[in-house]
């Protein structure tokens, strides 16, 4: 068998038609939506990933913001500018671009940021109301996984899905939305604690991988016939490298590459937050 592949670039440009759309609507309501990004210290990979933020901003018609402070600000002084921008009534949703220097306390930060403005969908409270199953901004990279799935038409219904990776931003909250009664997948969380990882992936009929180990899973740990997203990103010196080994093409059915296949469509679902913010909260721009 040679796998499928499921390409975000395709999706991600219905998806910002849509949105286009939905911000000249709030426009003609006097609306104007807005996303402002922070940024702490001057690592290229996030500074890259944010221009791209503004440049998708731009497509769709929403007004964008960044702010950035040095790698060693004070915390507090993070906190000041957090605050101003939850107050800031031309602001409607911002983002905290992660990782973050290691004096300052991931959590902590996003903590700060207002619920109604979280953007990326990492507030305590707003992964409170996934957990309720109630309305709130999903988190951008599961929420990309499960659109990427469903446009390919992915039986999740019953399904066994095996998650790699607990982190905050991807593997939690995936498993969240993907226990939904909505999508009702059965799902096993494994992390860098699970005894044979082999066992959990084989048994699997989709496996979505965000170990950011290179070349983790290979054909040997999959079932034939199964549905594989790459979520993990490694820098090599022969370039991007995903979590899984090529050698799974030979025997999945459908493979979300890296780069290429998440990725596109977790910027999509920001600037979806951002819309969906704005049409809850409106306010004359
Ligand atoms: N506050 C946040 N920080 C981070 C997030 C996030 O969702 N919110 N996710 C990642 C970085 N990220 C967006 O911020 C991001 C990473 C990768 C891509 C992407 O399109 N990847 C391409 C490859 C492009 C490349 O790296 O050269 C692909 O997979 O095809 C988009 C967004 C961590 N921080
Ligand atoms: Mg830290």
């Amino acid at each position: 068998m040679t796998a499928q592949t499921m390409l975000g670039k395709p999706l991600a440009a219905a998806v910002k038609e849509d949105l286009r759309a939905r911000v000249a609507a709030l426009a003609e309501r006097g609306s104007v939506p807005a996303l402002g990004t922070v940024v702490v210290g001057d690592d290229p990979g996030s500074l890259a990933y944010v221009r791209g933020k503004h440049r998708d901003c731009a497509e769709v018609g929403l007004a964008s913001v960044q702010v950035r402070l040095p790698a060693d600000v004070d915390p507090a002084e993070l906190r000041e500018r957090l605050l101003q921008l939850n107050e800031d009534p031309a602001c409607t949703g911002y983002i905290v671009q992660l990782p973050l220097p290691a004096h300052l306390d991931e959590s902590a930060v996003l903590e700060l940021v207002h619920p109604d403005k979280d953007a990326d969908g990492l507030h305590p409270t707003n992964l409170g109301r996934l957990v309720l199953g109630t309305a709130a901004p999903l988190p951008c990279t599961p929420a990309a996984v499960l659109e990427l799935l469903r446009a390919s038409d992915v039986e999740l219904d019953g399904a066994e899905v095996c998650v790699i990776g607990r982190g905050t931003t991807v593997g939690r909250p995936m498993g969240l939305l993907l226990t939904r009664r909505s999508e009702n997948a059965t799902v096993t969380l494994c992390h860098t604690g699970t005894r044979d990882l082999a066992a959990h992936t084989r048994r699997a009929d989709v496996v979505v991988a965000a170990a950011g180990v290179a070349g983790l899973v290979d054909a040997d740990m999959v079932a034939e016939g199964s549905v594989l997203v790459g979520v993990g990103i490694t820098r090599t010196e022969d370039g991007l490298v995903g979590d899984f080994h090529p050698s799974v093409l030979e025997k999945a059915a459908l493979v979300a590459p890296v780069p290429g296949g998440v990725g596109p469509m977790t910027r999509a679902m920001l600037l979806r937050n951002v819309v969906e913010l704005a049409e809850r909260h409106p306010v004359a721009g």
